[in-house]
């Protein structure tokens, strides 16, 4: 496996404000990897911080060995997926919000088939059912799921998940679990779920934006 995300005595400022000091960690491809810590620690601005979301104030990012600039930025996004708590599906059932990235260009002719679909979402715990169903009644676990159907879909395979199982049932979670366990994904996501940890091959312990264990 080889290096992927490398933080370098990171720290980032929001409206002025240090939210990460001197954070140095690195990802494996293939490695899955937990940020755990309390409310406010900085978890999600790891992640943020990845995406180009928030400048960093001082130290290194680097991806696939280059230095975040927008264009490391724009490599970032064609190939990562970040999974919020509340995902934006941008359309009225599942099944449109599933196919509506290969109504773009850069997709299009490459729609997946219904028997397709439903593997996917079947292997994330979903019935194919919920392909019918409005985007506006399903849960935000659910919403999170299609996410993750969609990023699959498209062939991500970095995954930002941030608290992905807190919503869910044990079975479905154990799906999420089963599904992220894939070799060809590296997952850096930002959890409390005990059950989450434990399936990480790492944890990363945040305490007001310093690194405090890692293991
Ligand atoms: N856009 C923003 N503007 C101002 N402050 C922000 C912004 N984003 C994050 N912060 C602050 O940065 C700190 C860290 O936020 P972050 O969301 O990274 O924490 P977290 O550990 O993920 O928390 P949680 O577990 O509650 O999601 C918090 O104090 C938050 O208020």
């Amino acid at each position: 496996m080889t290096g992927l995300v490398r933080f370098d005595r990171v720290s980032v400022a929001v409206q002025g404000r240090t939210i990460l000091r001197a954070l140095s960690f690195d990802i494996r491809e293939g490695e899955k990897a937990v940020f755990k810590g309390k409310s406010g620690s900085g978890k999600s601005t790891v992640l943020k911080t990845l995406l180009g979301v928030y400048p960093v104030a001082d130290g290194e990012v680097r991806f696939a060995g280059r230095l975040l600039d927008r264009d490391t930025v724009s490599a970032i996004r064609a190939c990562a997926a970040y999974i919020g708590q509340e995902p934006v599906l941008g359309a009225d059932t599942v099944r449109e919000a599933l196919l509506l990235p290969f109504g773009f260009k850069a997709h299009r002719g490459k729609a997946p088939s219904t028997g397709r679909l439903a593997e996917i979402l079947g292997r994330l715990g979903l019935a194919p059912l919920i392909l019918d169903q409005h985007c506006s009644r399903i849960s935000g676990g659910e919403k999170q799921r299609i996410a993750v159907a969609r990023a699959q879909l498209l062939g991500k395979r970095l995954y930002l998940l941030d608290e992905v199982t807190s919503a869910l049932d044990p079975e479905s979670k154990r799906a999420v679990q089963d599904f992220f366990s894939d070799p060809a994904l590296t997952v850096l996501s930002v959890a409390h779920d005990p059950d989450w940890i434990a399936r990480c091959d790492t944890v990363f312990e945040l305490q007001d934006g310093r690194l405090t264990a890692a293991g």
